[in-house]
């Protein structure tokens, strides 16, 4: 329209940045970080933060550098969140439970100029370093964050993070974003199904999927947030940022266990913890020992993998208020919430935890999530039956894998961004997942959804953990097998299990095999099926198999 103009004055590239600079004018004298006996003012992470990035400059960090960290959920690593972007670099967050060999891989890929690393994690670093140098590989300039502040580490021949920050000038200017699509970060997919892929963010979509997750979690003003989930997954599922948004305080914990949860949720009146249902079933499965009453209402935001509905119902039972959000690394994390509907209340509790374990409808950020025949392109009808491919849409999907074009082009042909995952649609418009494409059994000519059969095993009284893959079958092409992790004490076995499944699914449904031992799972709390199927593979003649059953 005639005079309607784009200028400083009415536009700003979004970015993320802007809610530290925020944070420290309206939060400034309230607790943003805490990490036992250290503890932060808003005011003080954002000095701190804006000594990371005059730091980063002097080492020769400039705008578009890669820089990585390989450390757990401590303050450095939230500091990263915002100073490698005010100096105009991408922060590329590497998984805790890699090895050397895989950190090398990721590093030679992301080309990082720095790297930090927890001092508990430095062989892991130096062996991956060991690698890339029989590779001629040019290695990054390494930077040790040691446990106590200001110690130096002179011994290791290795910069320190505390006295990189003290020398470093309190003066510094913001780089902001030329472009709000400018990259913030570089994200590894989990490898759940195959090698980590390297997945851009950009500073808009940052800032968006941060608003869309407080919305999400009913974040209020200065909500107390415990970190379960790691900082190195999607930037904390973008709360890293959002919490400088509502000038929360970061409750920051080394090791997870259900006594520190308890522990830190008593100690520091938590009001919001994320994770993923290995998390939940953790919390549900405590000791009456590491149990603690709960001080006030608490906010858990779940995903990552499928909550078993099971899990929720005693979630619930224990006073949890359970969001369920469901999302890839490329979508920022969270990209779709299950709203929860006040008349929803008054069901019974299996009812309400069966609601709640489907994945809902896009969140704010998101212009539409959809099931669709990938072949058509057709949306399926919203009859809760027939399987199609869950897409997204919208301006909180990443920008692309990083070096691989034809992979980005094919995850976003026909203008949508094609996730993998198999799901159904409600007649409410709720998706609900059934599977990943490449986990989903194939039995006879009819699909079977591990995420249902494992719903029912969850439900078994002794079952801890559990996981269903194809095993080969002559007949019937595939038949489901079932990995289970017994609670401690309890006698269950194969054949009980076999028994209660079929009470209560379909009898082709039914694991036909059952085996005992511990999941391998991706430090985000996803059982790697892979490995499964392959166990499957090699301990074919060994299996526990219930005489003479038939399907
Ligand atoms: N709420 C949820 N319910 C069911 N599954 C979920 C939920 N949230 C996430 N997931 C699963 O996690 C996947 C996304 O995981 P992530 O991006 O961390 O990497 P990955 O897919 O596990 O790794 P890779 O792509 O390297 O195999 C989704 O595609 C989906 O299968």
């Amino acid at each position: 329209m005639e005079a309607s103009v784009r200028c400083p004055a009415n536009y700003v590239p979004l970015s993320p940045i802007s809610f530290l600079e925020r944070a420290a004018l309206v939060y400034g004298d309230r607790t943003s970080v805490v990490h036992g006996s250290v503890a932060y003012t808003w005011r003080e992470t954002r000095g701190r933060c804006f000594r990371l990035a005059s730091a980063l400059a002097r080492l020769g960090v400039s705008r578009g550098d890669v820089v990585a960290v390989l450390a757990p959920n401590i303050p450095a690593m939230y500091e990263l969140q915002f100073g490698v972007p005010m100096a105009g670099a991408i922060l590329c967050t590497l998984n805790t439970r890699h090895d050397s060999a895989m950190v090398s891989v990721l590093l030679k890929h992301c080309e990082p100029k720095v790297m930090f690393v927890d001092h508990q994690l430095l062989e892991v670093v130096q062996g991956a370093f060991k690698l890339l140098s029989a590779e001629k590989v040019k290695l990054p300039l390494l930077v040790m964050i040691s446990e106590s502040t200001g110690c130096s580490s002179a011994a290791s021949g290795n910069m320190e993070y505390e006295s990189l920050l003290t020398t470093a000038s309190p003066q510094f200017e913001i780089k902001w974003p030329a472009d709000e699509c400018d990259p913030i970060s570089l994200n590894y997919t989990s490898g759940t199904t195959s090698r980590p892929k390297g997945v851009i963010y950009s500073h808009r979509g940052a800032y968006l999927n941060a608003v869309a997750t407080i919305l999400l979690n009913d974040m209020t003003a200065m909500p107390v947030y415990l970190w379960t989930v790691p900082m190195f997954h999607c930037n904390g599922w973008c709360l890293t940022w959002g919490m400088a948004a509502q000038g929360g305080t970061n409750i920051c914990v080394r090791n997870i266990s259900a006594k520190a949860i308890f522990d830190n949720i008593a100690q520091h009146r938590v009001t919001h913890l994320g994770g993923a249902p290995t998390v939940l079933n953790m919390i549900v499965n405590a000791s009456i020992a590491d149990q603690k009453p709960l001080p006030g209402r608490i906010n858990v935001m779940t995903g990552a993998a499928p909550p078993p509905p099971n899990v929720l119902f005693k979630m619930e039972e224990l006073g949890f208020h359970v969001t369920h959000s469901y999302g890839l690394t490329e979508t920022y994390g969270p990209g779709t919430v299950c709203t929860w509907k006040p008349e929803w209340n008054s069901l019974p509790a299996e009812e309400r935890a069966r609601l709640k374990s489907r994945q809902g409808l896009q969140h704010l950020g998101l212009e539409e999530v959809d099931v669709k025949d990938p072949v058509t392109m057709k949306s399926v009808p919203a009859d809760a039956k027939t399987i199609g491919e869950v897409m997204f849409r919208g301006n909180t999907i990443m920008c692309g894998y990083y070096k691989d074009m034809s992979a980005t082009k094919e995850a976003m042909a026909g203008g949508w961004f094609r996730s993998g995952d198999l799901g159904v649609r409600h007649a409410d418009g709720y998706i609900q997942l059934k599977d990943r494409s490449k986990d989903i059994i194939i039995s006879g000519g009819e699909n079977i959804s591990t995420i249902e059969v494992e719903s029912v095993l969850f439900s078994h009284p002794a079952v801890l953990e559990a996981a269903v893959v194809g095993r080969p079958d002559e007949h019937w092409g595939e038949t489901p097998c079932a990995f289970v992790k017994l609670k401690e004490g309890s006698g269950a076995n194969a054949e009980d299990i076999i028994k209660f499944c079929r009470a209560r699914l379909p009898h082709y449904m039914a694991p036909r095999t059952v085996v005992f031992e511990d999941l391998p799972k991706t430090s985000t709390g996803k059982v790697q099926k892979f490995v499964l199927r392959e166990k499957v593979k090699a301990m074919e003649k060994s299996l526990f198999k219930i005489s003479g059953s038939k399907l």
